[in-house]
């Protein structure tokens, strides 16, 4: 018999399963709301244009190899990956204090992240907003950090949960380690204001809490760059040191090229060189050197003004078109009359809308109208179209009369 024989079949995951449910339907009408990956207008992937122009000048260029990259990634990648995030006049970068490393997209990064804090720092807790991405939970468990989470939305407000936000900080043990998404929090959709932030940022620095960002969607939210980074900058502005996980995967729609950033602002260059050093010995084990195709697609395109600008602007469509099926199904819920307030659909910003529906609607849409969501009732805006917004309009009202 095999030495294998004893093991047990693992439950898809809440997330990525959800596709593997979508690709086994054989309905006409089935629509994936699930995992958040843009689609367009036409229920399309879509592949950037300034993305397929990076592309063809790297396959032009004859004197690109394919030989291994350093432990840390594509050097000019990792310098435009800080710049992106942090403002390329953030001081931080000018005084050298920040070292950044490329790892396999958002995820990677993230896990890198904790991996060496696991090894280095002297706090091992790290506090999560509830509800959060479903995959921090075990990213930062495996690395060995204790997962504790602190109150985020508020059911009963569909809004954040500020004061609950503040007390379960502020009662954190000092040197916590404190996850933030940078904006777009996935699955609420729902964000501090800057006046929110500002709060949040004195009091973690007045308690040591060390800030470690999760920036997946930046350019997704507000369609603008600079705006979706701003709680980041707003901490770095201050001096005080933070992580910052990036990933490239939505707002360059890399997905599978698994693209992404870790990025460690410190006190000195210094601590950020001997830092920078430890990194390497957390990544030369994992997975010894990064992928090069993705990483220098992105350094293609955020090194050339034009071609910057170009994905700017290819970003604001896809930010626009999540805004406007956004106003188009909050339209045809209200044109329906399905009973509730459904005002958080246009007030949620990001990829996702956090509907409220409970597990067994959910359920019910699915059985019954082949619609794929995660069982949280978070659907993926970027999977809806104008045409398929009558059908997902039936299915909610459906599942709530
Ligand atoms: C907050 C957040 N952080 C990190 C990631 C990691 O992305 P990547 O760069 O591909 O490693 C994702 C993707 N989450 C969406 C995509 C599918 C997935 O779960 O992964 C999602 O929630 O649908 C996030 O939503």
């Amino acid at each position: 018999s095999s030495v294998f024989a004893n093991i047990v079949r693992a439950p898809e995951d809440a997330i990525l399963g959800v596709t593997v449910a979508y690709n086994k339907d054989s309905s006409p009408d089935k629509l994936n709301l699930g995992v958040g990956a843009y689609r367009t207008e036409e229920g399309k992937p879509l592949v950037l244009k300034v993305v397929r122009r990076a592309e063809q000048m790297l396959v032009n260029d004859n004197s690109r190899v394919k030989e291994y990259l350093p432990i840390v990634g594509l050097a000019d990648f990792n310098k435009l990956s800080a710049k992106l995030i942090f403002g390329a006049d953030s001081p931080a970068i000018q005084e050298n204090r920040v070292t950044t490393v490329q790892c396999l997209s958002g995820t990677g990064s993230l896990r890198v992240g904790a991996e060496f804090l696991a090894r280095h720092y002297h706090q091992l807790t790290i506090y999560i907003p509830n509800p959060t991405w479903g995959n921090h939970t075990k990213i930062f468990g495996l690395a060995g950090l204790s997962v504790k989470a602190y109150r985020y939305y508020d059911p009963a407000t569909r809004g954040l949960d500020f004061q609950g936000l503040l007390e379960d900080l502020g009662a954190a043990p000092s040197g916590s380690i404190v996850l933030l998404h940078a904006c777009a929090h996935n699955p609420t959709g729902v964000d501090p204001t800057i006046e929110q932030w500002e709060q949040i940022r004195q009091l973690m620095r007045s308690k040591g809490l060390l800030p470690f960002f999760d920036s997946a969607y930046q350019g997704f939210a507000s369609g603008n760059l600079d705006a979706d980074a701003g709680s980041v900058r707003m901490f770095v502005a201050d001096g005080g040191e933070c992580l910052a996980a990036q990933s490239y995967a939505k707002n360059m729609g890399l997905y599978g090229e698994r693209v992404g950033a870790l990025s460690i602002v410190c006190k000195t260059a210094d601590v950020a060189s001997r830092v920078e050093s430890q990194l390497k010995l957390v990544i030369r084990p994992m997975y010894s050197n990064p992928p090069i195709h993705g990483a220098s697609i992105v350094a293609t395109i955020l090194k050339d003004r034009d071609m910057y600008n170009e994905w700017t602007v290819e970003l604001k469509a896809m930010a626009d078109r999540i805004i406007s099926m956004r106003q188009q199904l909050f339209d045809s819920l209200s044109a329906r009359g399905t009973p509730g307030d459904w005002s958080h659909i246009i007030k949620q910003i990001g990829m996702f809308t956090f509907t409220g529906l409970n597990t067994k609607q959910v359920a019910f849409m699915t059985k019954e109208y082949h619609i794929y969501m995660t069982s949280d009732g978070r659907i993926s805006m970027a999977g809806l179209s104008s045409r398929t917004v009558p059908h997902l309009t039936e299915a909610i009202h459906a599942a709530v009369t």
